[in-house]
Parts: C-alpha cells; structure tokens; sequence
C-alpha cells in the first residue's frame, strides 16, 4: 500500500521515462493504443485539445532562425507545415490567413478502424474527411509597412506551400508558378512587388466576393462570430444556420461598403460611404497629430465631444427640444462649436476632437446602414472592417444610431473577426481545400499564449518556438506591463433616446495595442475528426456549462479558485518535469500565461467567446501544453493506479458475496465515493495529507449514506433489476466516461463495468484524448484495463473481446480464451478532450461512432457531470455520478454541502 504523504517530490521521473521511450517504440512499430501524449504535442493527434496552438504577433522583426526545417526530419514542435496562404491587400493594413497543417496519422487510422470493425460500425460513418487539419492564423500589417509583411511571409515560407491539396504539406523547392490569392486594390497594385520579391504570382480575386464568402464562413463555422454592443454591454448572438440570409453587410475598412448578402454567393453591393475608416484615420492625424491609429483612438476616451459638438441645448439656451423629442444634450451638429468661437485648431484638446470624430463617423455609417436595411427591409445588419477594432464605444454608436432610427426594428452586429472577412474569402477560394464543408463541430478557437500586447505595441512574428514563448512571457513581466483589456465602457447613463448618443461616459484606461486587437480572436484550429455528439436529445439547445461566468460573481469566484491552486499545480508540474532548471522556467512562464489570461477575462469576460467555467479549466490545461507540460499528474497517477491495484481483488471478492440489489448499490457507493481523489479541488489535495489513499477511500466510501443530495438510485435500481417478477433487458452498449485516475477510474468505475458486462452489456470505457489534472487518459486505460484483469475473468475477456489487452501489450498467463462469442466486448474510445469538462458539441469521431448503438451514458465526476452537462438532456438512458468536492457549488446546485454526492438518473423517454 502506498503512502500518499511519502516520497514526494518526483520519485518516478526516471520510470515515466522510461515509458515515454516505450511509447515512442511502440509508435514506430505497431498499431498505438491511443496516441500518446508525446505525440500529441508533436502535432500528429488531432483532438480538440491537444493541438498545440500559436500566438500571432502581427507586424515584426522576423530575424529569427527559429522556423529552420530540414524535410526529412520531423521536428517535436513543426506545428506549421504551412500550406495555404491568402491576403487581403487594403488601403490601410495587410491582412494575411494562412494555414499550418497538422500531420497525419494513419497508424492511428488504422486503429480507429479497429474499434469500428470491433462496434460493428465498419460500415456506417462512412463519411469521409478531407485531408485538413489544421490550424488558421490570423495576422495583420500596415500597408506602408509592406516590406515587414514580405518578410514575414518569407520568413516563414507562407508563399511556399503550393496551392495544389495533394501538396498541402509538401514544401516546394522553388517558387515557380506559386500562385497566391490575394484580394484587395492591393491585390493590384502590389501584383509586381510580390512577384519580384517572393516570385509568386498573385490571383486576384474579387473583393466583394471575398467578403461576402469570409462573412458567411464565420456566421457558419464559428459559434460565437458574431454579437451585439448596447451601452456596453457585449452579447453573443446564436445565428441560426438556416435562417441567415437575407442581411446587409457592412466593412468599414478605409472606405466603407454596404452589401445585401442573399445567399452562398448571393450579393449585391447596394451603397457605400466614403466617410470611413481612413476618414478617422486621417482626419484626426491631420487634427491631433496622433503618430498611430491606436493613439488616436485612445485619445478619443478621454475627450469631451461637447467641447467641439455643437448640442441641442446650444441653441436652445440649455433646454430640451422636446416637442420633437431631443435632449439638450443631443448633438445638434459634430464640430458645430468649432464655428462660433474664435478659436485656433491648438485651442481644443486633441482628446475632444478624437471623440467627436469618431462619434460623428461611426453614426453616420450607422444611419446609413439603417437607411439601406430600410431599403430592402433588412433586419439584420452585420458590422465588419478594421475600423471598428473592437472598440467599445464605436460599436456602442453603432449600435445606437441603427437601434434609434429604426425603432428598435433593426439590430447592429459585430463579429469578432471583424477585419479578416476579405482575407478569409481569398483564403476560401482556393478550390477543393474542403474549407468551406467545414462545419461549427470541426473548428476549435485557442487562445494559448496571453495578450502580447508589450510596450502597447507589438511587432512581432507568431511564436513559435517555445524558448521563444518563454522568453516573450518573462520580458512581458519584467516590464511591469500587464495585458491590458479592451476599453470597457461604463453605459452612458441618462441616453435620452432621442436623436442621438449623448456623451459617451466612457473613461477607460489605456487602450489594448493593436496586436491585441487580433488576439481577441485565436488560431482557429480545423479538426476534421470531431463531431456532433449523436446522443445529445437538442444539440441546438444545448449549452455544455452549467456556470454561467458572465455572471461576475461567480467569474470573481472561480478566479480566485484557480489563483489560489495555481502554485500547487505548478510545483506538480515542475515535479513531472524533473524539477530541473528548464522546467522551473517552463513552469513560472505557464504561470504568468495563464494568470494574465484570467486577468484579461476579468476585465472582459466575453473577450474570447462566450465564457463558461469549462473555458477556464480548458485554458489552463491549454496552458500547460503550450509551455510542454506533457502530463503534470503522472507520477502522482501512476502511484495512486498502483495502490488501487493492489486492493482491486478483495474489493471483488467482497462485492461478489453480496446479492444483486446490494452489489449495485454497493458498487453506486464505490464510484461515488473514489470520486473523491480529484487534485484539482483545494479541499481534497488537503485531505490527501491526512492518509493513504487507502484509508481515505475507505473513509469515503464509510459516509456514503443515502439518502444522497442527488438520489435518483431507486429508479436506476428499478432499471437494472427490475421490480416484482418483471427482469428488464439489460442495455445493448454502455458509454462510460470515467474520470481520475487510480480509486476513482480502478475502484470505481472499472467494477461497476465489470458488473454491466455480466449483464450482457457492452463497456466502451471514454477516456480523455489528452491529459488534464489527474484524470485517466485513453491511453492510459488499456494497461490498467489489463492490471485489473489480472484478477478478474469478466475483465480479461471482455478486453481480450474488444482487443485491449493486445493494446495494452500484456501477456496474460492463461491464454485460453474460452467462450469468447458469448462474452460482451469492452473497448476503450478518446473523447477528443483534453479538459477536466466535456463539451459534447465537439466530441471524437470515434466517440461518436461508438455512440450509435448506445442505450446507456454514465457520466462521472464533477467536471463531466456537475459542472458540464448537469442539465443536458440525452436521447439515452443517463447516469450522472459525481461528489462535490467543492463547498460553493454544493450550496449552488444541490442546495448541499461538500462531500455531497449525485446520482442522478435521466431515463430515456
Ligand atoms: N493599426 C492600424 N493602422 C491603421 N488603421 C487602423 C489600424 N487599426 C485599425 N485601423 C482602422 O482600420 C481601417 C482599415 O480597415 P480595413 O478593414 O483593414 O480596411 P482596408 O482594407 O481598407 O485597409 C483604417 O482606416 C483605420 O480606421
Ligand atoms: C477540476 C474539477 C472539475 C475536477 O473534478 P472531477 O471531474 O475530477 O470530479 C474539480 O477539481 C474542480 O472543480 N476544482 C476546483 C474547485 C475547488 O478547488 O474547490
Ligand atoms: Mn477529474
């Protein structure tokens, strides 16, 4: 028996190498169980959590030797074998999507295909991917600044990806017949620079074309493109896929364009001003000799437009002018004040001047879009361009002029890709890519690195390399710099409603630098293997978090949760690394990521998306990886595996002297109360210094008397058994999604499999594609899987059945495999996570495909059951097992206290 308190530290570092090794053998030389966690950081897995993400610092010194390739060698980190690149060329910036491609993995394929022969799915889910996965940056430059974009682009070998699918990931030798979408006047008018300068050509494609086609992408795939800005407060809008068009889509980019969207395709340029985003731009450099764009935007936050704008009660002598419905505060002309004083252009605050120029433009293209969705009876208006830069106040204005001119019958929204819609549809019109088949399922947003946002400006390449990442976090600390967060702007109280915004009230602080801007969207990660979880009863309805974190006190709770383990969880990091120098730096720099991403998302919950709690806990493991920790728990998973091992057979033994009823109970007790090893709860990582986990499993499952805070067991009971002389069919095929590592996934869960497959069910046991905390990953189920039939024939044949134990490489002494036919088969799928939570919108082909014939779900632990899915409703009889190991949440959502446990059963109807 192991003693959880004793050889702390990282007393199986050498072993865990070891196995590592093994699992890099065992790659190159046979089918993997699961793809291992290495090579999940090299790229080759396609899950949605273990593709490892970049940063885009737009502009910069490329001088780095930091991307060097030698084609016959796979380098651990090549994450961007690039392939496609598209531009958008503008009057103000250079826009640039491109692709890097992850490899491919047929062994994995193969293995797939297994499991599928295996379920008796070898010929449904026939659907076939195209070869994409992949990830799509998002980058920008100035357009006088062309010379940096060039050097970019060769830097990195943008233009050497070919344009043909069967070379996605195939570097070219030479440029020759290169051939590169572009769009934008640029596209024109920098055709000979680029082919001089990079020898590609460029095929110019039309712009109009391309925003309409980069719009409809992101309404489509991306599940929160696009949202509303009213008084400040900023909120996602559902868009549903059937019911988008007709709208009216307006780019404000230099100049503005205004087209009403129909269809795929389907447009119609309608309108357009020429008062835009250059006019801002240039306007107020001539007037307040601002050096950027972003200086001048900041300074418009701490102006005073009725300095400069001439009000209704300027005229009126401070009274309102109400029998048309105007306040004395509405402005009656932008700059009208500027008239009637004899003053000098160096008599107004730059500030002031900032502010009302960029209200009078942005309300003017807000009433003129009205104008124009009145024209062909639009009601949706969506709002793109550089302009708007995510900026609180532009949108709020926005906003405002299309609500009050249309009487609210007309709805202002912004997408979060605001300025890459043209870029995207140059991106989209390479033919045959399979981009456009894409669907909201198969792309995965990150954000893995925090705001570079240094100096409040960055030039700067994606990072790629991890010293680099490394060294980028620690001169962002040394510099005292926090991120800093999109301008919130308190909603400007007592707005008449009438005519006009009044004064914006907003008085942010500084402004995010333009990089930043970018990093309010991520790498788009396309991963052609992840589907719609097929038994999720709504899948439209359905919201994965059970914690809403747009509600700020429970955002300011969590924050503090995750803060305050942040420390402990980078000590077992380090630990899991060897402690050694390089993984003390990794470490302090995973710190610092993650914290100033929970700093960010205080200051703007929604910046990233809709936030969830499932978010947060995502983000850290996203974190973790990005700085190449490959599994923080191991050695702690391994030692609390082995303990659990090695009391596996006399639980069995007691178990199996029990009658029907009190086995089934006894073995609901057992999962709940090995849920209790979860070391990413404050409370529980305290309680482990008071035991082995031995006695603290002991202890656990001692207290667990029922009735439960949760106690639906009667009627699970009732499904199982039956009541009366009435014996139910026993379920077809069970999912069981385990949770952590050692008591819980060994005393728990694998006995409660044991007694379904009795029961003449099927097992698919649901493990994790990647590592996060101490849950039990797929991979890692096979050999457990294996330890545990050691001493159990129901195991053994059930994993011989479904061919685990050949994965698991076990040599089981007694190989006659009597009545293999009769015995139900146990097979192990990835869930496609790499998060504590599971988002079902998004789960693993195979996942899916296993799926189909299911009639039972067992969802355990609190990640999985209580703090995703609590409310989700499936089509299938669901068993949701978890103990609260959290004293807030208990009060919350069971009205309980910690410790409590759930068993909750859903019937199918
Ligand atoms: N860093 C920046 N430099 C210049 N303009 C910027 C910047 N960030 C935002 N803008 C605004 O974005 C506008 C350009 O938007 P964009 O959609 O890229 O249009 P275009 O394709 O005409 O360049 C500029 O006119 C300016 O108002
Ligand atoms: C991350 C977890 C959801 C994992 O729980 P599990 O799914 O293993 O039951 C859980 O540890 C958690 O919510 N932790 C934070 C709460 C706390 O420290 O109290
Ligand atoms: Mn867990």
């Amino acid at each position: 028996m192991l003693d959880l308190n004793g050889g702390e530290g990282n007393p199986t570092n050498q072993k865990k190498d070891t196995n590592n090794n093994k699992e890099r053998e065992i790659e190159g030389e046979r089918e993997v169980a699961f793809p291992s966690a290495l090579s999940a950081s090299s790229n080759s897995m396609m899950n949605r959590s273990s593709c490892r993400p970049q940063i885009d610092l737009t502009g910069a010194a490329i001088q780095g030797n930091f991307e060097e390739r030698d084609p016959s060698i796979l380098l651990p980190n090549q994450s961007d074998d690039i392939s496609h690149l598209a531009l958008d060329i503008g009057g103000s910036l250079i826009k640039l999507v491109y692709f890097s491609r992850h490899e491919d993995h047929p062994i994995d394929d193969k293995r797939k295909r297994s499991i599928k022969n295996k379920l008796g799915l070898s010929n449904g889910n026939s659907r076939s991917y195209p070869s994409l996965g992949g990830q799509l940056h998002f980058v920008k430059f100035e357009t006088g600044k062309l010379n940096d974009c060039l050097d970019f682009i060769s830097t990195k070998q943008l233009h050497m990806g070919g344009t043909d699918p069967p070379s996605w990931s195939s570097r070219r030798s030479t440029n020759e017949n290169v051939i590169i979408k572009a769009t934008g006047g640029g596209a024109y008018k920098f055709a000979d620079v680029l082919k001089e300068k990079l020898g590609v050509s460029i095929d110019k494609e039309d712009e109009m074309d391309c925003l309409v086609a980069g719009a409809n992408f992101l309404l489509k795939a991306i599940r929160h493109e696009a949202f509303t800005h009213m008084e400040g407060q900023k909120e996602f809008v559902q868009i549903d896929h059937n019911d988008l068009f007709p709208y009216l889509l307006v780019n404000i980019g230099s100049g503005v364009s205004m087209i009403k969207v129909d269809g795929d395709g389907k447009f119609e340029r309608v309108s357009g001003t020429n008062v835009g985003g250059g006019t801002y731009w240039g306007l107020g450099r001539l007037l307040t000799k601002c050096k950027s764009f972003d200086e001048l935007l900041e300074l418009s936050q701490r102006g005073d437009n009725s300095n400069v704008d001439m009000l209704v009660g300027d005229i009126y002598g401070g009274v309102d002018y109400s029998k048309i419905g105007l306040s004395a505060l509405t402005i009656a002309s932008s700059f009208g004040k500027t008239i009637s004083e004899n003053k000098e252009l160096s008599d107004y605050r730059p500030e002031d001047i900032s502010l009302s120029l960029l209200r009078m433009i942005s309300y003017n293209i807000g009433q003129i879009s009205y104008l124009n969705a009145l024209r062909y009876g639009l009601k949706r208006i969506f709002f793109g361009g550089f302009f708007i830069r995510g900026h609180a106040y532009t949108m709020d204005t926005i906003s405002f002029a299309v609500h009050f001119w249309s009487k609210g019958q007309a709805q202002a929204m912004f997408l979060r890709h605001e300025g890459f819609l043209g870029a995207l549809g140059a991106f989209m019109s390479y033919e045959k890519h399979g981009l456009d088949d894409l669907m909201v399922h198969q792309l995965v947003e990150r954000f893995p690195m925090g705001d570079p946002c240094v100096d409040g400006k960055i030039d700067g390449p994606p990072l790629v390399d991890l010293n680099e990442k490394i060294s980028w976090m620690e001169k962002f600390v040394q510099k005292g710099i926090e991120i800093i967060a999109p301008v919130p702007m308190a909603p400007p109280p007592g707005t008449t409603g009438v005519g006009g915004f009044e004064r914006p009230y907003s008085r942010g602080g500084t402004l995010r630098s333009d990089a930043s801007a970018a990093l309010n969207i991520g790498v788009l990660h396309l991963v052609p293997t992840l589907d719609v979880f097929p038994l999720l009863a709504d899948p439209k309805t359905y919201e994965p978090n059970t914690i809403d974190l747009a509600d700020r006190s429970e955002l300011e709770y969590w924050f503090t949760v995750l803060s305050e383990h942040l420390p402990d969880l980078v000590d077992k990091a380090v630990a899991s690394e060897g402690g050694t120098d390089d993984a003390q730096r990794r470490g302090a720099a995973f710190a610092r990521a993650f914290s100033a991403h929970l700093r960010r998302l205080m200051e703007e919950p929604a910046a990233y998306g809709k936030l969830g709690l499932a978010n947060l806990l995502e983000l850290r493991e996203e974190c973790l990886r990005e700085f190449q920790f490959v599994d923080a728990y191991f050695s702690i998973k391994q030692r609390e595996n082995e303990a659990s091992l090695a009391v596996l057979p006399d639980l069995l033994m007691e178990l199996d002297s029990m009658a029907e009823d009190a086995r089934l109970l006894a073995l609901i007790e057992g999962v709940l109360a090995a849920n209790i090893f979860d070391w990413g709860s404050r409370a529980c990582v305290d309680l482990y210094h008071k035991g082995t986990i031995i006695e603290i499993y002991r202890m656990s499952r001692k207290k667990m008397h029922r009735p439960w805070q949760v106690d639906d067991f009667d009627a699970f009971n009732k499904r199982m058994l039956g009541s009366g002389d009435k014996t139910p069919q026993p379920h077809k095929r069970a999912l069981l999604f385990v949770d952590n590592s050692g008591a819980d996934v060994v005393l728990g869960m694998l006995p409660l499999a044991r007694e379904l497959l009795r029961r003449g069910t099927e097992v698919v046991l649901v493990g994790n594609s990647s590592p996060a905390l101490n849950d039990v990953t797929a991979m890692e189920l096979p050999e457990i899987v294996a330890e545990a039939a050691k001493h159990c024939d129901t195991l053994r044949k059930a994993a011989e059945a479904g061919g685990l134990l050949m994965d698991a490489m076990v040599n089981i002494q007694d190989s006659s495999v009597d009545n293999v036919a009769s015995v139900p088969l146990m097979v192990v799928v990835e869930n496609g996570c790499g998060s504590p939570c599971i988002d079902f919108r998004q789960v693993s082909s195979e996942l899916a495909a296993a799926a189909k014939d299911a009639d039972l779900i067992i969802l355990e632990g609190m990640g999985r059951a209580l703090h995703t899915n609590f409310n989700a409703r499936f089509k299938c009889d669901t068993l949701k097992l978890a103990m609260v190991k959290n004293q807030r949440l208990a009060e919350k959502l069971i009205k309980g206290n910690i410790y409590d446990c759930v068993c909750r059963f859903e019937p199918s109807d």
